[in-house]
C-alpha cells in the first residue's frame, strides 16, 4: 500500500532497524526492487532523481505509484534530490508521498527558508519532507578537524534546522559520498557525531551515498568487460552500527545499478547473437532483486512490514 515517508520511517527509528530507499529509473528495477519487498516482507522506499523524472517521465511516475498503491507491503514514492520548489511541486502532483528538498550546498538560513516553504506545500497535502544539513563527502581519517566541521554536520545546527523548518527525516553528512569511490578502502563514518546528533533530533535520520559497492561485483563488472578504477563502498557494520544509532532510511544506488549492468554485458557476452531485450533485461532485473533482498536483510527490515 501507499504510504507517506514518515509512515514507515518513524516506525523504523523507534524499533531501530533501517529502511531501504532504492533508485529507479524503469520498469525492470521497479518490479526488482517491490518483489523483493513483498517476498522479504518488508516496507521500501522507491526513490526517483530529477534525472529519473526527466528520463523516465509520466510512463515511470504513473507506473511507481500504480504499483505501490497494488503492493502488498507498505511502500513510500519519494523524490530523490529535489533541488527546487518547483521540482518538488511536480512530485507531488505526480502522487508521490515522499519528497526530498536538498538545499544543503546553501548557507543555513537559505537551507532553513526553502526547506520551509517545501514543507508548507507538502504537508498540506499530507506528503512528508526530507532534507539534508551538511555536505556529502568521503573524509579521510586524518582529515584536519575544522574542514570536518565544514563538511560534516553540526549537530546542534542539526537540532535548531529540524525545529526552525519542520523538516520530517534528515539527511546527515557523516562521511560517506555517493558513487563507486568512497574513499581509500574502509571509509570513515563519524559514528561518535551521528550519536551526538541523534541525541538531540529524534525525527528519523537518513544516510545518503550508503552503497557497499561489493569487491565481488566489482570483479563481475570486470569480467564482463565493465572498466570501473579502486571502488569502495560502506562496510557492512557500519552500516549496522548507523542504524542502531538512529539511521532509518538508507539510500542505495550505485550497488543496483552495478548489478544490473555486470549481468546485461555478461549476458550480451555469452550471446553476441542474441537482440531480444528480454533476454538480458531479465536476468539484470534478477540481479537487482537480490542485491534489494540482501541489503534488506542488513538493514533488519525483513518481515517489518
Ligand atoms: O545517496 C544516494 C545513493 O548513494 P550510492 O551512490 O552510495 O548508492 N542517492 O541519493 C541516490 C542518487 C545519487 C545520485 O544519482
Ligand atoms: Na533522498
Ligand atoms: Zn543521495
Amino acid at each position: 500500500m501507499l504510504v507517506t515517508g514518515l509512515e514507515i520511517l518513524k516506525k523504523a527509528r523507534a524499533e531501530g532497524y533501517g529502511v531501504g530507499a532504492f533508485n529507479t529509473n524503469n520498469m525492470e528495477f521497479t518490479q526488482a526492487i517491490l518483489e523483493a519487498a513483498e517476498e522479504m516482507k518488508s516496507p521500501v522506499i522507491l526513490a526517483l532523481s530529477e534525472g529519473a523524472m526527466k528520463y523516465g517521465g509520466r510512463a515511470l511516475t504513473r507506473m511507481v505509484v500504480a504499483l505501490a498503491q497494488e503492493a502488498r507491503v507498505p511502500v513510500a514514492v519519494h523524490l530523490d534530490h529535489g533541488s527546487s520548489y518547483e521540482s518538488v511541486l511536480k512530485a507531488l502532483r505526480e502522487g508521490f508521498t515522499s519528497v526530498m528538498i536538498d538545499k544543503s550546498h546553501e548557507d543555513f538560513e537559505t537551507n532553513v527558508r526553502e526547506t520551509k516553504r517545501v514543507v508548507e506545500a507538502a504537508h498540506a497535502v499530507g506528503v512528508t519532507v526530507e532534507a539534508e544539513l551538511g555536505r556529502l563527502a568521503g573524509i579521510e581519517e586524518h582529515v584536519a578537524v575544522d574542514e570536518k566541521d565544514a563538511l560534516l554536520t553540526n549537530p546542534e545546527e542539526a537540532r535548531i534546522f529540524m525545529e526552525r523548518t519542520g523538516a520530517d527525516y534528515l539527511a546527515v553528512a557523516i562521511g560517506t559520498s555517493h558513487g563507486a569511490y568512497k574513499g581509500k578502502g574502509r571509509p570513515f563514518i563519524d559514528h561518535p557525531r551521528l550519536e551526538r546528533i541523534a541525541a538531540l533530533v529524534p525525527a528519523p535520520l537518513v544516510l545518503h551515498g550508503a552503497s557497499a559497492v561489493p569487491q565481488a561485483l566489482v570483479e563481475r563488472f570486470r569480467a564482463a568487460g565493465g572498466e570501473i578504477g579502486e571502488a569502495s563502498g560502506i562496510h557492512p557494520e557500519d552500516i549496522k552500527k548507523a542504524i542502531a544509532l538512529g539511521i532509518a532510511k538508507i539510500n542505495t544506488d550505485t550497488d543496483l545499478r552495478l548489478a544490473f549492468t555486470a549481468l546485461v554485458r555478461e549476458t550480451l557476452g555469452k550471446n553476441p547473437k542474441e537482440f531480444d531485450p528480454r533476454k538480458y533485461l531479465g536476468p539484470a532485473r534478477e540481479a537487482v532483486k537480490e542485491v534489494v533482498k540482501s541489503r534488506m536483510e542488513l538493514f533488519g527490515s525483513v518481515g517489518k512490514a
